[in-house]
């Protein structure tokens, strides 16, 4: 199965998922001087409501937080978007130290950590159908830039103890992820893909400008994580993060001047 391992990750996905190499990957490096601004983005709009919140799962490869999606009760509308689109999940990808973690980069600048906040597209009727069209999904991305320690997510966190090993999962009530939001909703976006495998290229990324903090001691909980389930070799659940992908001509635009 895949991974981020030398002997499973990015650089071998290709072999089961050639979409890999596809026109529209992610991430991407995002080099602002060469972002346009476009004045016809409006604001982001997203609306949480912290009921949906359900469980939160060690899937071996991220930990994610899983909302009902059967309900317009947490959406994300306006932005580079038409319509409306669901939350599904969120999860995040970081390093084995402060120098690197984050999938997308600001003119080659690495973070410690990246959130993604992972929506679907409502005039499809699930996330999986919504999944394999080109406007199917709208990942927003959040940076993670160490700091001060991070109330809300320390919540997140706390339910770590419950979800060290690959397929532990427990039940995470009541999270509002917009506790999660930086201040500033000012965005980049571009059209790419999922960053994991099956890789597919149905994602309009929204990737905020603004990061949210995270102390050292809240980067060592997230590496104490597991990529190993119960009963494996213990692997520590670090550098799960795929490095950014070639633009090939892509526009990336920004809401900010
Ligand atoms: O890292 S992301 O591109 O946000 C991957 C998102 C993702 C979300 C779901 Br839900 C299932 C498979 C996936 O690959
Ligand atoms: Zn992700």
């Amino acid at each position: 199965a895949w991974g981020y391992a030398a002997t499973n990750g990015p650089d071998k996905w290709a072999e089961n998922f050639p979409v890999a190499n596809g026109p529209r990957q992610s991430p991407i490096d995002i080099v602002p001087g060469e972002a346009s601004f476009d004045a016809g983005l409006k604001p982001l709009s997203l609306k949480y409501d912290p009921s949906t919140s359900i469980d939160i799962l060690n899937n071996g490869h991220s930990f994610q937080v899983t909302f009902t999606d059967d309900t317009d009760n947490s959406t994300l509308k306006d932005g580079p978007i038409s319509g409306i689109y669901r939350l599904k999940q969120f999860h995040f990808h970081w390093g084995a130290s402060d120098d690197k973690g984050s999938e997308h980069t600001v003119a080659g600048t690495k973070y410690p950590a990246e959130l993604h906040l992972v929506h679907w597209n409502t005039k499809y009727p699930s996330f999986g159908d919504a999944a394999s069209k080109p406007d199917g999904l709208a990942v927003v991305g959040v940076f993670l830039k160490i700091g001060a320690e991070n109330a809300s997510l320390q919540k997140v966190i706390d339910a770590f103890g419950a979800i060290k090993a690959k397929g532990k999962q427990t039940t995470f009530p009541n999270f509002d992820p917009a506790a999660l939001l930086p201040g500033c909703l000012d965005y980049w976006t571009y059209d790419g893909s999922l960053t994991t495998p099956p890789l597919l290229e149905s994602v309009t990324w929204i990737v905020c400008k603004e990061p949210i903090s995270v102390s050292p001691e809240q980067m060592a909980k997230f590496r104490s994580l597991l990529f190993s389930g119960d009963g494996e070799a213990e692997c520590c659940m670090v550098d799960n993060y795929r490095p950014p992908q070639p633009l090939k001509g892509r526009p990336v635009r920004a809401s900010f001047k």
